[in-house]
């Protein structure tokens, strides 16, 4: 990354407090600062239009009041990144629309000893027809997770729970979504995407569940963001010594065959800042499973995220394109590093195809 001669360039942030607080450190401030890029908190108490200007605008906001603030900034700032496209993202707050994109990316070529997919789900929207459902009938088994339809950052939206058998079933509230539990060596990998950058993290996750043990568990279990703490245990240091796996025994999915899939999911999406969750499905062995696609992700848990996520300013901000162009992706990974050429994908993705219904 070159420094810039002269021009500064500035950088509107409208986070949540709580994002806010994890998020712009000092440290980035000071990096991103010492590459002429300042980023200036935007204020949510007053209209974005009267605010600024700003070269680019990052967010992380939910509602149609905030898509209608930006979309009244682009009309007055044409020339304004907004990073991401809020219809982009809406994509990722429906657990089905979210994992769609997983399927539609094909097959990823150059990749004939692992393969990826999603795990068999459906969306429960009724009360009754959960605690009645067949779940045979609908290609699932016992256990199952149930999750909240939608995804859009509340606390409720990330409350899970693990259904062994039918009792576990009557206690969900619709809508949900009913998702395959797949045995996975209690290992989760975490990809983190930001541009072209990839990053693969490997945490800890739900403990496999044995056919034997089935019968004899109650109904269900709840559980909350296990892969994630809450912020008190939170401070940077003892958080990746909690929850960074090193235990040496679980392999990392090849990174250029992860590079790849961010790749395509980049441009499927038309995302440039978010991560997902993959896990490898020890049924099958080399299957990978895409469970979960976040926006916006804890990027500052990444070492070097300072650096990372400078670059990435400075790099959108220094492309004439608005829309970045997605078909490159280079990869910031500790290991092998280089990514066949995947076909590009439109930006432009197919009318949202209806959520099953039961
Ligand atoms: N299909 C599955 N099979 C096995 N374990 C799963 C499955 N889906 C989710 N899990 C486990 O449950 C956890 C929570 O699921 P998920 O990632 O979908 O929730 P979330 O609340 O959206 O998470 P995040 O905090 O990453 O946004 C995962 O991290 C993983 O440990
Ligand atoms: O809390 P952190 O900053 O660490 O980030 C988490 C983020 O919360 P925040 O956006 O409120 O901060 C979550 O977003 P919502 O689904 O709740 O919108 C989700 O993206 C998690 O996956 C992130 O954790 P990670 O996947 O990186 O472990
Ligand atoms: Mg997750
Ligand atoms: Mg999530």
């Amino acid at each position: 990354m070159e420094k810039p001669m002269g021009r500064r360039f500035a950088v509107g942030y409208a986070l949540a407090s709580k994002k806010q607080a994890s998020f712009i450190q000092i440290s980035l401030i000071n990096v991103a600062k010492e590459k002429s890029i300042d980023l200036i908190k935007i204020d949510l108490e007053t209209p974005l239009i009267e605010q600024g200007p700003f070269d680019l605008v990052l967010h992380k906001i939910y509602g149609a009041e905030w898509r209608q603030q930006l979309n009244e900034y682009s009309a007055k700032h044409p020339k304004a990144l907004i990073i991401d496209s809020p219809d982009a993202i809406e994509r990722l707050h429906n657990r089905i629309s979210m994992l769609q994109v997983v399927t539609e990316l094909g097959v990823i070529e150059c990749h004939d000893t692992v393969s990826f997919g999603i795990p068999k789900q459906i969306a429960v929207y009724d009360a009754e027809a959960v605690a009645e459902m067949d779940l045979n009938s609908k290609g699932l088994k016992f256990p199952v997770i149930a999750k909240p339809l939608v995804a859009d950052g509340s606390a409720k939206s990330h409350k899970m729970s693990l259904v062994y058998n039918r009792d576990g079933l009557s206690k969900l509230k619709p809508p949900v979504v009913l998702q395959e539990f797949v045995n996975h060596g209690g290992v989760i990998f975490k990809v983190y995407v930001v541009g072209e950058y990839v990053k693969c993290v490997k945490r800890k996750s739900l403990p496999d569940v044995s056919e034997e043990n089935l019968g004899a568990l109650k109904g269900s279990l709840s559980f909350s963001q296990v892969s994630n703490l809450n912020n008190l245990e939170r401070s940077r240091d003892t958080y990746y010594k909690m929850m960074d796996l090193e235990d040496g025994k679980t392999e990392n999915p090849p990174m250029n065959f992860l590079v790849d899939i961010a790749k395509g999911l980049r441009a499927a999406m038309g995302l440039r800042l978010f991560n997902f969750d993959v896990i490898r499905d020890t049924r099958v062995g080399n299957r990978y499973l895409v469970i979960d696609i976040n926006y916006f992700p804890g990027y500052a848990k990444m070492p070097g995220y300072e650096q990372v996520l400078t670059e990435f300013f400075w790099d959108v901000l220094n492309n004439d394109t608005k829309d970045a162009d997605f078909d490159s992706c280079k990869a910031g990974c500790d290991e092998d590093g280089g990514a066949p050429n995947l076909p590009v994908l439109p930006l432009k993705r197919k009318e949202e195809e209806n959520p099953i219904q039961v």
